[in-house]
């Protein structure tokens, strides 16, 4: 049996032909190519050493940079200067860079997710978007941005954990593919995941619950009451706050993630960001048959204002993520509620 290597899955997608596919293709094989350089960075122990300090600067949206940070920035931004890339937008950057204006391609990236957990040894990743050009790429070197996430081509992330790991969708499904360091490319190990549309599993960060608003409250109220609450069944929790890594575990075995917008400064639309973070996310999702909402529409037919923009971010079990909606829609109908629980404020009228 011959092994299926993401490089065989990028031929078979992109054909010989020239084009946006064969674009695509290679801006994906020079991201896996950085990826296993980072990889191998995190790798020598270097961790704890050169990387776990702040660089002593914010990035546009306010975060404190750590110097794995700008490191892994710096790795992907000169990478993608030999990919078909016109436009190069970054978290860690305020504004796209300008890579070849005749290029046909943009590619949106957080170099590093889940940077708060670089000193703790939990998985981080890379979580990228690509986008045909749109607009006038040099003048406005936004425009390419500012599209629905339904006209993503690709999207995907890389998850440094105990595998080095590639979740892909070009739009036909999602795949994940790891990294063989005995074949030294990266292998497929799951082809069209099918994310279970129920779930008894949630992930979010409770610290939170007293800033929420009040349908998130009665949501995660009611998985809290498990078998003894209207959905009459226990559940799980998880909050690893690493997007890539609760992303990975929802791919493979169900679940919901929600950060919801919420009442501390700042984070009224939750921590998220559009552009970079949920929308390449929400596009493996619904590839894989799960849902990916900003509490009730999809975060694919949004359109993004602004670079940074940041958005409230539910996804997973499909089952799961339209019922979170009615929650905020039409929280007195909610299907299991039984009228021993219908005494709160919401569920009254
Ligand atoms: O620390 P919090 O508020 O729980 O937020 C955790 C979330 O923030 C993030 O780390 C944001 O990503 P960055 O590390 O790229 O800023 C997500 O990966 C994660 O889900
Ligand atoms: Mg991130
Ligand atoms: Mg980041």
């Amino acid at each position: 049996m011959t092994t299926a290597t993401l490089d065989a899955f990028l031929v078979s997608y992109a054909g010989d032909a020239e084009g946006l596919r064969a674009a695509v293709a290679s801006t994906i094989r020079h991201l896996s190519m950085t990826a296993v350089k980072i990889r191998n960075t995190i790798n020598q122990g270097a961790l704890g050493r050169a990387f776990n300090g702040s660089h002593n600067s914010r990035n546009a949206d306010g975060d404190a940079q750590k110097d794995l940070d700008v490191f892994a920035d710096d790795m992907f931004l000169d990478a993608m200067r030999h990919a078909p890339l016109a436009l190069y937008g970054s978290e860690e950057l305020d504004q796209p860079v300008v890579l070849d204006p005749r290029a046909p391609l943009a590619i949106a990236i957080d170099p590093l997710d889940g940077s708060s957990n670089i000193d703790t040894n939990v998985s981080l990743g890379t979580i990228f978007s690509i986008l045909p050009v749109a607009g006038e790429p040099v003048g406005e070197p936004v425009a390419s941005f500012f599209q629905e996430g339904r006209r993503q081509l690709a999207a995907g992330f890389f998850i440094y954990g105990p595998q080095l790991a590639l979740v892909l969708t070009v739009g036909s499904g999602t795949h994940i593919f790891v990294f063989s360091t005995r074949l030294g490319t990266f292998v497929q190990a799951y082809s069209g995941i099918a994310i279970a549309p129920r779930t008894q599993e949630f992930a979010i960060n409770a610290a939170n619950y007293r800033q929420w608003d009040e349908a998130v409250r009665l949501y995660i109220d009611d998985c809290m009451q498990g078998t003894e609450g209207p959905r009459a069944k226990d559940f799980n929790m998880r909050w690893i706050a690493s997007l890539v890594a609760e992303a990975y575990r929802i791919l493979v075995r169900g679940g919901v993630f929600l950060y919801p917008g919420d009442k501390r400064k700042g984070y009224g639309s939750g921590r998220i960001r559009l552009v970079y973070e949920a929308n390449p996310i929400a596009f493996l999702i619904e590839q894989a048959g799960g849902a990916a909402t900003d509490t009730v529409n999809p975060i694919l037919d949004l359109i993004p204002q602004n670079m940074h923009q940041r958005v409230p971010l539910v996804f997973g079990s499909a089952r799961e993520v339209q019922r979170i909606g009615r929650y905020h829609t039409e929280p007195s109908n909610i299907g299991e509620r039984a009228p021993l629980f219908s005494n709160r404020g919401l569920f009254r009228a």
